[in-house]
């Protein structure tokens, strides 16, 4: 193996002491803790773990935790009626409703319900623009761990070739937005690019976010390039990304784990975003750069 390996849990080990010291000096001047409201419709048992560990790392960051757990039959009006009751109560400041919902709730209409100001998973239609057009708002917690651990990595983005491979609006476009805002030259590849493998072999920086276990191959790899895996798939063989690991390690020059790569930031900046939007929410100043 040639790669270096991005520790992306002590990175966000880090980001979560730095959030909790701002978050106990929020709860100096404004008076009260920020607080995220987390809502989990359903027992999808890997929803249920992302909850609970939501819910302890909100608290071991000093900030206040309300956790909504609803059956999997509660109706769509009643999770909107919930959204809203959230969105008026001044002690929340984050709103984040688990994903995936059950397949009779729409999911879109939910998030399009938040308040694009308590929105800290960054997923309103307002923030995506926000962040399509360079105006401060919330950007998606995974792709905007990314983009911290490549900067982490690579210094300066400007100029690299830039692959991200997969298109949602969670984060394979924000990831693609944050990447071009770096000045990076950006493609986004999903399952209809012709030749994947040349265009992946072009890329600096890979990202691959594609929900297929072991798709990106170590022969598509450019010798050195950075490779940010963001896949989780469950296999027979336990929890892999989207990169063949050991092929991609033995070519690139810095990789990301599958666990303890990605995984562990979306947390981390989820409670970068809560702090945020509290400081927002409470009109208290967050020193520019602070986090
Ligand atoms: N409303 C949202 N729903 C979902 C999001 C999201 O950002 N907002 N992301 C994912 C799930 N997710 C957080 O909710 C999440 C996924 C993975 C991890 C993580 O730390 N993974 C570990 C492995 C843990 C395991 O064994 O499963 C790792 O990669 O090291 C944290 C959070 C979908 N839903």
């Amino acid at each position: 193996m040639t790669a270096q390996i991005i520790d992306g849990k002590a990175f966000a080990l880090g980001l979560r002491a730095r959030v909790g010291e701002l978050a106990a000096a929020f709860r100096g001047s404004a008076g009260r803790p920020a607080g995220l409201a987390v809502v989990l419709v359903g027992d999808d048992p890997a929803s249920n773990v992302y909850v609970r560990s939501k819910g302890k790392a909100t608290i071991a960051a000093n900030m206040e935790s309300f956790e909504h757990r609803l059956p999997a039959e509660t109706s769509q009006d009643d999770l909107l009626a919930l959204v809203e009751r959230l969105n008026a109560d001044d002690r929340v400041d984050g709103i984040l409703v688990q994903l995936p919902l059950p397949a009779h709730i729409d999911a879109q209409t939910i998030i399009t319900r938040i308040s694009p100001d308590k929105d800290v998973d960054g997923f309103h239609p307002v923030n995506a623009g926000r962040l399509m057009t360079g105006l401060p708002g919330f950007v998606p917690c995974t792709p905007l761990g990314c983009l911290m651990l490549l900067e982490d990595q690579l210094g300066d983005l400007s100029g690299l070739d830039a692959v991200v491979i997969g298109r949602s609006n969670i984060v394979g476009k924000p990831m693609a937005a944050l990447l071009t805002a770096k000045s990076a030259t950006v493609t986004i590849a999903h399952s209809r690019t012709r030749d994947l493998s040349s265009v992946v072999r072009r890329a600096d920086i890979i990202v691959a976010a594609v929900g297929r276990a072991d798709f990106v191959k170590g022969e598509w790899i450019k010798p050195g390039a950075t490779v940010i895996d963001v896949g989780i798939n469950r296999t027979d063989e336990g929890l892999v990304g989207d990169v063949d690991f050991d092929g991609a390690a033995s070519v690139a020059g810095a990789i990301t784990p599958v666990p303890g790569g990605v995984g562990p930031m979306t947390i981390a900046c989820l409670l970068r975003n809560t702090l945020v939007a509290a400081h927002r929410n409470a009109g208290v100043a967050l020193e520019e750069g602070a986090i």
